[in-house]
């Protein structure tokens, strides 16, 4: 279904989320434990300034100073920097805000404690397994400690971390990968209790049959919660514009506000999902999430691996921008932070880029600082017209709707 009233500036616009690809503590990192971080800087000198040619060309280096990585001269893009205005840290909240949600209470975590013996009673009796684990971890970390214990002893990896999640290991053979997802459902009904309410029950597959060879797989699964507030997204939908999502996003919004969606099994299969959608004539967003950043790089405290991922997604930019139309916007940004130099393996509190690009624009360089990421969402509803739902937040970004 395809409303076309002629009346946009955009008839496309593409959000693409560099997953962590944060730029800077914020003035409330402390709080987080987070004060130094800074994503992008401490990655300039892992980076090569010749293999990021379309991410300089919009202007991500004069938005941001980065050793060894120049500024130029004429950026094509315009470019600003976001404040996260809710309360938190993780993937839910950042792209919630982004769409127009301010969350105010952070969601429940387990850090420290694990999880209640309530709760893993009632998982162990419903899944039909032990529970193994229990406590906040690395998942790469965990499963080298603990695979083998859940292969033979017919057990479940049950683990968290800094987030507001409750995540399930199993092997694929063993375990079976239907299963998994049948515990991960359960663990989703149980945790939509109030004092369990986590934001996402997550399904951790991997494979190997030791733990130098254990690899988690891409049919990890998110069972997110309901966003709290209809968005930008459903505001789009409910107008008769098309909402395609890649990647995560689905999964983010547990499917609200979405018209079409593709599952990526990486970073640079996302952007050629992407790719595949700016070749389709739709009107309307097209919201892709690029997990990798973050996945496998920033929380395993791998700058170099954060480095290359990021230059591996210049170059499908590079492929991105021969295929985006006249009247298309895009707007690439981030979720948090996830500084892979830092202490610790969790996101951090950070500001986040926003380089905007459209064959349209009439104005170049750098724009104001946003307060919250809403301004993305609230500058795409006035783009096509629609209201923002009620109790929503953000201001439309004047400059490049004129
Ligand atoms: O260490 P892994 O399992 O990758 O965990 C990371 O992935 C989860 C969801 O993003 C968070 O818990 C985070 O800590
Ligand atoms: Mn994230
Ligand atoms: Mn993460």
């Amino acid at each position: 279904m395809t409303k076309v009233n002629g009346k946009m500036k955009y008839q496309r616009i593409f959000v693409i989320v560099l997953d962590s690809v944060g730029m800077g503590y914020m003035p409330d990192a402390a709080k987080f434990g987070d004060e130094g971080a800074d994503t992008l800087g401490h990655l300039g000198k892992y980076l090569h300034e010749d293999k990021l040619l379309h991410l300089r060309s919009l202007g991500l280096a004069n938005l941001k100073a980065m050793e060894g990585i120049h500024p130029v001269e004429k950026p094509l893009g315009c470019y600003k920097r976001m404040k996260e205005q809710s309360n938190g840290k993780d993937t839910m909240t950042g792209h919630w805000e982004m769409m127009g949600i301010h969350t105010t209470k952070p969601f429940k975590t387990f850090t420290e404690t694990g999880f209640p013996q309530e709760l893993i009673d009632e998982l162990e009796k419903q899944c039909g397994k032990k529970v193994i684990g229990n406590k906040s971890a690395s998942g790469t970390e965990i499963i080298k400690e603990l695979g083998m214990q859940e292969m033979q002893e017919n057990a479940m990896i049950v683990y968290t971390s800094a987030d507001s999640v409750l995540q399930i290991c199993g092997n694929e053979k063993t375990f079976d990968l239907a299963n998994l997802y049948r515990c991960c459902e359960i663990a989703r009904k149980l945790t939509f209790k109030e004092e369990w309410r986590v934001g996402r029950v997550i399904a951790r597959p991997y494979v190997g049959d030791s733990p130098e060879n254990f690899r988690r797989t891409s049919n990890r699964h998110d069972y997110a919660l309901k966003p709290t507030n209809k968005t930008a997204m459903d505001a789009l939908k409910e107008n008769g514009y098309d909402v395609l999502a890649v990647g995560k996003i689905h999964d983010i919004f547990d499917g609200e506000g979405i018209t079409d969606s593709v599952h990526s099994v990486s970073s640079v299969n996302g952007m050629n999902q992407t790719i595949d959608y700016a070749k389709t004539d739709f009107t309307g967003l097209c919201f892709t999430n690029l997990v990798d950043f973050d996945a496998l790089w920033g929380h395993r405290r791998n700058p170099e691996g954060y480095a290359a991922e990021l230059e591996r997604f210049d170059v499908k930019l590079g492929e991105f921008l021969k295929v985006l139309r006249d009247d298309d916007l895009l707007m690439i940004t981030a979720d948090h932070g996830n500084d892979p130099t830092y202490t610790g393996t969790d996101h951090t509190r950070e500001y986040v880029p926003l380089l905007l690009y459209s064959p349209k624009l009439t104005i170049r360089g750098s724009l104001p600082e946003s307060d919250s990421f809403a301004d993305i969402g609230a500058t795409i509803a006035a783009n096509f017209g629609v209201a923002m739902p009620e109790e929503t937040i953000g201001t439309p970004m004047k400059e490049i709707l004129d």
